[in-house]
This record gives C-alpha cells, sequence and structure tokens, in this order.
C-alpha cells in the first residue's frame, strides 16, 4: 500500500479507534480513582527551587556532572520501562540517542534538506488562515490562530518524522487525528510488542515510514540505529560490550517524543509572540518593514533571509525570555552535591559516608528570564534589548558559558537539542504570518489576556483571538 494512503486510512481508522480509546480511559480512569484512595508507598522527593541566575550557572554548567539527571518522577506514565532521551539517565544510551537526533537529523548540514517541507507548511498556515478569513461573517469578527498554527507545525513535524510521504496540507481535523494516531501508538503498545512487525528492520522498511524524496526521516534514523546494552559507564561515556537496534517500543517512545517536543513548543513560542505584536502595533509594523523591505515573497523562505532578519530574531528571543515554553527545568542531585554550591540549606554528608538523598531542584525559567536584578523592565516587551547597543546585546536562545541571562532552552549537558530547528520554525512561521496579515485587536472589546497555562508546555491560557486582516491578496 502507498505511503499516503496507509497515512489517510491511519486517519479514517482514528474516530472510532478514538471512541473504543475513550471508553477504555474512562473504565481506566476509574480503576485509577479506585486505587488512588489506597495511600501511596513512594517516598516524596524533596523539592528544591533554585532561581537565582548565578547560581543556575554554577549548577548546570561548573557543576554539569552532578546536574546531567532528570527526576523520575517527572515522567510519571508507564512507557513500559522505556525511555525518551528526556527521561533517559546520562550514560551511553543517552548519548546515542541524543546523538542520533543531532547529528542525523538537526545537523546543520541537514536542515538546508527540509526547506521545501518548511515552505509548504508555511504556505498552507496562510492558506489555511486566509480562507478561515473569507469565510467570516463581517470583516472584524476575531480569528482563533491556534488551531491553524498546530495543524501547521505538526504536518511538518509529522513529515520530518514519518518522511515526505506522510501527506502535507493536513486540515486541523487530519493533523488532530494523526496526533491522535501517535498517541493510540502508545496506548498500544503491549500489541505491538506482541507481534512486532519486523519486515521493518534492516533497510525493508515499509514506504510509510521511509521518506522516498531524499529526506532522511526521524524514523529512518531510528531504524538504523543501535543503542549501547549497557548504560552504566557514565565515566567514560563509551558503550562498554554490545550494541543492539531499538525494541518497537523504544521507537514508539521515541517517536511520540519527537512529535510532542517538536510541536507544542513552537506553536506556543508563535502564539505568545503573536499576542505582543497585537498589543504593540508599532512593534508589528517595526517587523513588517524589515520581513518586507527588499524583498520577494520566496525569499521570505530561506535561512539565509531569517538570518539577515535581526529585529525578527529579537522579537522571538523577547517573547521566549518572558514566555519560555518550557518553563521548568527539572535535576535530580543529591544533596550533597547541592549543598556544597549553597542550595538547599540542609547540611549534608557526601554520598560515600552514607548521608546521600536525592533532591528534586527545580529552576522556574521564566523567573530567570524577569530578575530584576538583571533585567530593566522586566515584564515589559521590548525586542530593542536584545539589539546592537541595547541592554542583552549577544544574548541568544543558548544559555552563554560565563553568564545565564535566560535560558528558554535550557543550559549544560541536557539543553534543549532542537534549539536550531525550533528557532528556525519559530521564524518562518511568524515572519509569513506578520508578512501576509495584519494583527490587531479584536473589535468586540476583548483585551488580550497574557494569563499562562502552566502544564507540560506552558501556553495561553486562553487562546489568541485577534482581528487578521490580509495585508494583499495572499490566496
Ligand atoms: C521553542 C521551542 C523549544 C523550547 C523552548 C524547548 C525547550 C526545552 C527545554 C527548556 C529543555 C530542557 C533543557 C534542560 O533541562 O536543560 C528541552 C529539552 C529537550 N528538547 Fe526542547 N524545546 C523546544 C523545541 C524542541 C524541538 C524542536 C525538539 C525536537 C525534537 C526538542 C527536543 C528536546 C529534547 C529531546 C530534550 C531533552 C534533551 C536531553 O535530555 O538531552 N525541543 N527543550
Amino acid at each position: 500500500m502507498e505511503a499516503q494512503a496507509l497515512v489517510r486510512l491511519l486517519l479514517t481508522l482514528a474516530v472510532p479507534v478514538l471512541v473504543l480509546l475513550a471508553i477504555s480511559q474512562l473504565l481506566d480512569s476509574r480503576t485509577r480513582q479506585q486505587r488512588s484512595r489506597r495511600p501511596l508507598q513512594t517516598t516524596p522527593l524533596k523539592n528544591v527551587v533554585i532561581n537565582d541566575p548565578a547560581v543556575v550557572r554554577r549548577m548546570l554548567i561548573d557543576h554539569a556532572d552532578a546536574f546531567s539527571n532528570r527526576p523520575k518522577a517527572a515522567f510519571p506514565e508507564n512507557f513500559g520501562g522505556t525511555h525518551s532521551i528526556n527521561s533517559v539517565p546520562y550514560g551511553p544510551t543517552w548519548r546515542a540517542l541524543r546523538g542520533n537526533l543531532i547529528a542525523g537529523i538537526f545537523h546543520a548540514t541537514r536542515l538546508g534538506v527540509l526547506a521545501p517541507l518548511q515552505r509548504e507548511a508555511v504556505e498552507g498556515l496562510v492558506a489555511g488562515l486566509s480562507s478561515s478569513i473569507t469565510g467570516r461573517r463581517c470583516s472584524a469578527e476575531a480569528v482563533v490562530v491556534r488551531d491553524h498554527l498546530h495543524a501547521a507545525v505538526f504536518t511538518l513535524v509529522a513529515r520530518m518524522c514519518l518522511g515526505d510521504e506522510c501527506p502535507s496540507g493536513l486540515n486541523e481535523r487530519e493533523a488532530l487525528a494523526l496526533e491522535t494516531v501517535a498517541t493510540l501508538l502508545r496506548h498500544l503498545q503491549p500489541a505491538v510488542q506482541a507481534h512486532p512487525p519486523h519486515h521493518h528492520r534492516q533497510g525493508q522498511a515499509t514506504t510509510l515510514w521511509h521518506g522516498a524524496g531524499g529526506i532522511r526521516c526521524y524514523v529512518d534514523s531510528l531504524l538504523d540505529l543501535h543503542v549501547p546494552n549497557n548504560n552504566d559507564d557514565v565515566a567514560t561515556m563509551t558503550a562498554t560490550g554490545s550494541k543492539r537496534p531499538l525494541t518497537d517500543r523504544e521507537m514508539v517512545r521515541l517517536v511520540f517524543e519527537f512529535l510532542g517536543a517538536n510541536t507544542v513548543s513552537v506553536v506556543s513560542c508563535v502564539e505568545w509572540t503573536l499576542a505582543h505584536l497585537v498589543i504593540h502595533p508599532e512593534v508589528q509594523d517595526k517587523l513588517h518593514h524589515e520581513i518586507t523591505s527588499g524583498s520577494h515573497d520566496h525569499d521570505l523562505i530561506s535561512g539565509d533571509r531569517l538570518r539577515r532578519l535581526p529585529y525578527l530574531h529579537a522579537a522571538i528571543l523577547e517573547s521566549l525570555r518572558l514566555h519560555p515554553p518550557v518553563s521548568l527545568i527539572l535535576r535530580n542531585v543529591d544533596a550533597y552535591d547541592l549543598a556544597v554550591l549553597g542550595g538547599g540549606g540542609a547540611p549534608a554528608t557526601p554520598a560515600d559516608e552514607g548521608g546521600t538523598r536525592p533532591v528534586c531542584v527545580i529552576i522556574n525559567v521564566g523567573k530567570v528570564g524577569r530578575d530584576r536584578s538583571v533585567w530593566t523592565d522586566p515584564s515589559e516587551f521590548c525586542p530593542e534589548r536584545f539589539l546592537a547597543s541595547g541592554e542583552a546585546q549577544g544574548v541568544g536562545p543558548m544559555a552563554g558559558p560565563k553568564e545565564i541571562r535566560m535560558l528558554p532552552f535550557g543550559a549544560g549537558r541536557r539543553y534543549c537539542p532542537g534549539v536550531e530547528v525550533a528557532m528556525i520554525h519559530v521564524g518562518y512561521f511568524l515572519a509569513a504570518l506578520v508578512r501576509d496579515f495584519e494583527w490587531a485587536l479584536p473589535v468586540d472589546g476583548h483585551s488580550i489576556d497574557l494569563t499562562e497555562k502552566h502544564g507540560f508546555f506552558m501556553l495561553m491560557k486562553t487562546p489568541l483571538r485577534a482581528r487578521v486582516t490580509p495585508r494583499h491578496h495572499v490566496c
């Protein structure tokens, strides 16, 4: 069966399966409720919140060895003992999985190959938004942009993950259905493991999982990957002993991580930035001027052109400073290591003297970005601070080794491996949305609600509603 047909079939199947899943979830949650009445047997982990940028830098960068693991409690779902890059303990397996993502998929030399997929996703977003505006009853009606954005970003990410035969131009429903299929895969893991589809092993992949147009997708890289059997040799980070391919269950978990980490974080950042552009029309005008001056439409969708848009870059950084999509950074450390750095308060003895006790360090990324001792008027949205002669000239998305002023992508060994691709994707989507549409407050008197909704990702509590007017004929 052709890959495209297979994906369409999956999308069609998703609806009835969803109903079944909802029922099983309901039954499941009842069982969980019953179980939750029993007392918990686990010892609670002590939480220590640290938001001082200087201490954060000492921990994550100077003492990276001791601060390279996340607490297990942060990953409560039972994935059958498998790990994502996020959850795997620091060691050779982590290095193999992370190295595969960075070198195999996100390497600078490979990012250019993604340009056609990125262009299609951006064009799909503009077309979708245009047709929803055309369908409005009156021109003053406000549009909720998040669903459009989510569909466009997810389509792009699904194609990076599953291959370029994954259909482009998914509408919101299809994107949601495909995402549901990914979620279902997670739920169906036991069945997948009982009947592993070995036909996709050793280069005999199904067309769905292999891109035919020269774009090596994430699943291809996972099929070829071998991970060490032993993840314990942290001292040398070399795998002693043999290597093995990933199990299907492990692949499902990694695919699920790729789809999730790649989508919502980018949607969140674009939506927050647009919200500030609605509140600050003068910033939007400046941005529009930068994006359109001296460019033809197609110039926009190129990495080269994006790099020559400093004000766009500054607006994205300012948005990430104020509203980091991943708002908490967690580390599992020994109380002694923390006490040595002056955190946690309680005196501790080294682990080898029997005094070990794990502590969960929580870094609030938003608080670091709004620290009054570091930023002038920290709550103000002011992209100019990141331009030449601004107070944050030279500050980028990655936390610097000498000083941390903000850390939207984390710091130290476990910093976000998607930082470059995320900045490119946010830039592409924002540039197209500002180039083609004017964003304004709704005329029905609603203002923009900047309340944050905290979860694994930090989104706007009330999705952005704005009056969106095409700047020219964009369909
Ligand atoms: C605006 C977009 C994004 C933001 C703000 C963001 C932020 C973060 C943050 C704060 C962390 C934790 C870092 C730490 O603990 O020090 C993280 C980890 C991670 N992110 Fe992202 N991320 C974004 C996009 C992406 C993308 C596009 C991917 C691609 C798959 C990705 C994959 C990951 C992975 C795999 C980890 C775990 C890394 C490890 O433990 O070694 N992220 N991200």
